[in-house]
């Protein structure tokens, strides 16, 4: 195994008397992409901040690409580009002005992948920020973390405002850092889009990490659901007894991993009026600690 990236160990950050982040450990390896969801006010900004070197952690300590976050903040940016959940920009610049200014600040100059980009996110960074709508701009904004091959891209909540098409966009874009071996840490209140591209799932609940879910091991499965017009049998699709909540008010819902001709031969047995079968998502994890 590579070394981390990104690590946090006991992160934690109060605000006054106020805890917002609550002893925080993960780590982010290269190539690797992790979500961080929960709903408003969990601390998922808080925990991106320090990361960055922007807040200092109350306790605990976080390193990027082996250098102390806070105290060697400036070490530790080098190897990462940022995009912050609002947006500050030097609004006098072009698209493009922006996206060498900060690449000169890393001691890069941006080549031909500047415009294959803008292409590809439909923006013409040769306007000035001022006349773009707030949609252009979070989309400048993105080309300026997409650009540098840094090992880390940290992005809060970075469809937000996004259209569905510049969304998948986006999300090819994710694809393709892990693709070079980049890492990518980003928060999101969209579950599916943190399904289509995370390897791993970190969930927030009031500053703590409640749960952390593995990808790979939710997408072999999926979620049945029906209406039954009698009782279901006692075993299930593969032969092993009905977890005793699987039915309730005739209705049937159960996670099923095995092959898929056992189980439409089970349900071809069943008494069903309707019939849901998808995908094993990350709704049912989500909903035992935000429902
Ligand atoms: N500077 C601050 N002073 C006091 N409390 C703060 C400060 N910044 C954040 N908080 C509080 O810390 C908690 C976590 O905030 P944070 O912005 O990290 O949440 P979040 O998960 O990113 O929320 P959102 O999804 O709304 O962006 C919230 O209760 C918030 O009110």
């Amino acid at each position: 195994m590579p070394d981390p990236v990104l690590t946090a160990a006991g992160l934690t950050k109060d605000y006054g008397s106020f805890r917002a982040l609550d002893d925080l450990n993960l780590t982010v390896a290269p190539g690797e992409v992790v979500g961080l969801l929960g709903p408003n006010g969990s601390g998922k900004s808080t925990a991106l901040r320090i990361m960055l070197g922007f807040l200092r952690p109350t306790a605990g300590r976080a390193t990027l690409a082996g250098f102390d976050c806070w105290n060697q903040g400036v070490q530790a940016r080098r190897n990462v580009a940022y995009l912050p959940g609002e947006l500050r920009l030097y609004e006098t610049m072009t698209g493009r002005r922006l996206v060498r200014f900060l690449a000169g600040l890393r001691g890069d100059t941006p080549g031909p992948e500047v415009d294959a980009l803008a292409k590809k996110l439909d923006i013409d960074v040769d306007r000035p920020l001022t006349h773009m709508s707030s949609g252009m701009k979070r989309k400048v904004a993105l080309l300026t973390v997409l650009v540098p091959k840094v090992p880390l891209i940290i992005l809060d909540e970075p469809t937000n405002t996004l259209d569905p098409t510049m969304r998948d966009e986006l999300l090819d874009q994710l694809a393709a850092a892990k693709a070079r071996g980049q890492a990518v840490l980003f928060s999101s209140h969209v579950l599916q889009e943190v399904e289509a591209v995370c390897d791993r799932v970190a969930v927030l609940r009031r500053g703590k990490l409640v749960h952390l879910q593995c990808m790979a091991d939710l997408r072999g499965g999926r979620a049945v659901s029906a209406t039954l017009t009698g009782p279901a049998p006692a075993a299930g699709p593969d032969g092993a007894a009905l977890p005793t909540d699987a039915v309730a008010d005739g209705r049937l819902s159960l996670t099923y991993r095995g092959p898929l001709p056992a189980l439409l031969d089970w349900l071809a047995r069943q008494p069903l009026t309707d019939l849901r079968v998808e995908p094993q998502g990350l709704g049912p994890i989500y909903r035992r600690y935000h429902g």
